[in-house]
């Protein structure tokens, strides 16, 4: 499998930047995956890789070989999309031999070769089905089969589960996390669902107006986001004003509405510089009861809704700004009701800290 490399890579239509000097390594083997809100650039970056978009300057290399010259059809690349365009008058079968048949295998070679692919996408028992006779779910395994069975250098998926329901895209990213990793193949998957990231990625590229804003692990881009868009998109949606009093080394004592933390972060702080304080909503832990030994924010509840385990609280602090927990629903939970006066606390740890823009 092929190692993919994209260096300084920028790609327009007519004036408009859509990938702003990109560079990115997919080791061979590995799964990444380019994550970002609609627009930032994932599937120009993708139809660059795939040579369906030639790059305005910048290099794509296979193997360190530098193919940006290359015609899509020589790049031996193996594409889903969401919309599968499977052939709707060729069988199962005939469908997944088409990539081969154009690379001209021998028949008996080939017939071999769809056999094995079909059982590993289970669908062996279906090869002589139409398109047509078969469900959502197992119509996109066909269009995997089809991408994998030409033994590609480079899987590459745009949004393939786009289209199907919650449960069956569930079932499709967990057959596509095995059969991705048993089969060793370089995968560059693109998508702007962050848990769908999470759980299929080895590493995953954030992406913001054409520009890579953070190349990581999914562990790394959810505990450690380095910038405020990143913690955004990563369902950090607490962000509040703050101020830093003191500097001590790495640790930095802020204050947010009158409470005080000392928080330690990578970035370096001046005192009296104002900063953004994220927290995650699961992180915020809130009472009624005064008597929190953390440093806590007074607020009212201003909306409560419930999410059967869980509960989600807006709260509005004393300056107007909003702050969302959530909570384990348990029986302390049901006494606070829009209107409830609350105190609202958190570990230092869970505290991330970003220049104020
Ligand atoms: N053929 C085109 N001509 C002009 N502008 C384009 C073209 N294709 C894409 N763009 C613009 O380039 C930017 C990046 O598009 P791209 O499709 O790469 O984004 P994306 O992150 O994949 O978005 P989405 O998730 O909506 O597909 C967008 O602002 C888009 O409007």
């Amino acid at each position: 499998m092929a190692r993919v490399d994209l260096k300084n890579i920028v790609g327009r239509y007519g004036d408009f930047l859509a990938v702003d000097n990109v560079n990115l390594t997919i080791e061979s083997g590995q799964f990444v995956t380019l994550l970002g809100p609609s627009g930032c650039g994932k599937s120009s970056t993708l139809r660059i890789v795939a040579g369906l978009l030639k790059p305005s300057s910048g290099q794509v290399e296979f193997d360190g070989r530098d193919v940006t010259n290359l015609a899509a059809a020589k790049r031996n690349i193996g594409m889903v999309f969401q919309s599968l365009a499977l052939f709707p008058h060729m069988t199962v079968a005939e469908n997944v031999a088409f990539g081969l048949k154009m690379k001209r295998v021998p028949a008996e070679e080939s017939a071999k070769q769809v056999k094995r692919i079909l059982e590993i996408v289970r669908l062996d028992h279906l090869a002589h089905r139409y398109p047509a006779q078969m469900s959502g779910g197992q119509q996109q395994r066909v269009a995997l089969a089809r991408a994998m069975a030409i033994k590609p250098g480079i899987l590459i998926l745009d949004e393939p589960f786009g289209a199907l329901d919650r449960k069956l895209r569930e079932a499709m990213q967990m057959e596509l996390h095995a059969l991705t990793r048993e089969l060793r193949m370089t995968s560059l998957f693109v998508t702007h669902d962050q848990e769908e990231a999470m759980t299929l990625s080895d590493v995953v590229a954030v992406m913001n107006r054409g520009i890579v804003e953070q190349f990581g692990t999914p562990d790394q881009i959810y505990r450690a986001p380095r910038t405020k868009f990143v913690a955004d998109f990563m369902g950090i949606t607490n962000f509040l004003p703050a101020k830093v009093v003191d500097v001590r080394g790495a640790l930095s004592r802020i204050e947010v509405f009158g409470a005080f933390f000392s928080v330690e972060s990578k970035q370096k702080f001046n005192a009296g510089e104002n900063v953004t304080l994220a927290v995650r909503p699961e992180k915020v832990a809130v009472s009624i009861d005064e008597t929190s030994e953390s440093p806590s924010v007074k607020g009212n509840v201003k909306q409560v809704t419930y999410h059967g385990n869980t509960s989600r609280y807006v709260i509005e602090l004393q300056s107007g700004v909003d702050l969302i927990a959530i909570e384990p629903n348990d029986e302390q939970m049901g006494a606070m009701q829009p209107g409830s006066a609350v105190n609202a606390t958190w570990k230092s740890e869970q505290i991330l800290l970003f220049p104020r823009s």
